[in-house]
């Protein structure tokens, strides 16, 4: 099989070295200056056993590649506000012997939240989740770090929403011999969006920094608490934080990494390279959606959302508002949606968001 990385970021260019070092082959997919690092100075791959460079084929689109083959997949690693682009842009694109990539290839979403999944299931026939679980940074261009040893990650995953097939499992099998942890799951999506209530605390990183303390721990834990109402809610299984904590043990230690150390998780890293755009409508959003569609009050998710599109759009400095101070906000927030219906919290949430 030949791995197409749509997206060599911090994910991306990580799974993308590792399959490339266990001798597969793989074709990175990047824009702007990531592009013209990796053709000019190859993926410079840094990990606790030192840097290697890998020298890939790398193109900007599908027309560069002509016709697919039929062993290809498709592994989607972009920030989940750009996928539609993408599965746009690699959807028609033809296979050898007939048909489009959307008709005939699979597409293995490797991202946060569920969204993509969603978008790629409106388009390709054979759509394959995976729930990442992976320590890595986007360093600089053609710069990618990744912290954990032995195991670099674990990686479960599935057909989604849920099945267990013979491309799962060979990609699987291909992922293990990458230095990852690689199950095939029956149900993908129960372990998505597990991963989805872990992500709500981006947001509270990517505003506030990295949680550091059981102050920072208590907010992210009643964030959490809400986003678990709202899927018990609307009857959508999730895995236990007992079994999600299970399935890791202690099998990826994170080493630092000298100059290179992981500031925040991907939301933190958005901010921080000033992109403009931030996951937070795909996760924190994602909970709000959900709640509007089964009537559940979301006031702190919603308020998150909306602070971190802030930041992102007025490119604020990750974490610069006090953790003191979204406390702050959360429990006024909390307290207006309890005492009306009438939009008070949106107020509260606006004139925050605003701040
Ligand atoms: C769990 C973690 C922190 C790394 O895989 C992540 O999902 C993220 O940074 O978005």
């Amino acid at each position: 099989m030949r791995y197409i990385i749509i997206g060599a970021g911090a994910v991306g260019g990580t799974i993308g070295a590792r399959l490339a070092g266990a001798g597969r082959e793989v074709v990175l997919v990047a824009r702007g200056a990531q592009y013209t690092a990796l053709r000019e100075d190859g993926l410079r791959f840094r990990t606790p056993d030192g840097e290697h460079t890998h020298r890939l084929p790398v193109v900007d689109g599908p027309a560069a590649l002509g016709a697919l083959r039929t062993d290809d997949v498709l592994v989607l690693t972009v920030k989940t506000q750009d996928s539609e682009a993408a599965l746009d842009a690699w959807g028609p694109a033809p296979v050898a012997g007939g048909g489009s990539a959307a008709e005939r290839l699979p597409v293995v979403c490797a991202q946060n939240g569920v969204e993509s999944q969603r978008i790629a299931l409106r388009r390709f026939r054979r759509v394959y989740g995976v729930c990442v679980w992976l320590p890595c940074t986007f360093v600089e261009p053609g710069v990618v770090s990744a912290a954990g040893t032995p195991l670099t990650g674990i990686l479960h995953m599935g057909r989604y929403p849920h099945g267990a097939d013979e491309t799962a499992r060979r990609i699987a099998a291909d992922l293990e011999k990458a230095r990852f942890e690689a199950p095939v799951v029956p149900d993908v999506a129960r372990w998505q969006y597990a991963k989805l209530l872990g992500n709500l605390a981006n947001a509270v990183e990517a505003v506030s920094g990295p949680i550091a303390d059981e102050v920072a721990r208590g907010l992210y834990e009643r964030v959490r608490a809400e986003g678990e109402s709202v899927l018990r809610a609307a009857g959508i299984p999730y895995a236990s934080q007992a079994e999600q904590k299970e399935a890791r043990g202690d099998k990826v230690r994170l080493e630092p990494l000298d100059g290179a150390e992981r500031g925040g998780g991907s939301s933190w890293q958005s901010l921080t390279r000033g992109t403009g755009t931030i996951e937070a409508d795909h996760l924190n959003g994602e909970i709000v959606l959900l709640g509007r569609l089964h009537g559940v009050p979301t006031p702190l998710n919603e308020l998150l959302q909306r602070l971190a599109n802030t930041f992102a759009r007025e490119r604020r400095a990750a974490g610069s508002l006090p953790v003191a101070e979204l406390i702050r906000l959360a429990d006024e927030a909390d307290k207006m949606d309890e005492i009306s219906e009438a939009g008070e919290a949106d107020d509260v949430v606006s004139a925050a968001a605003g701040a």
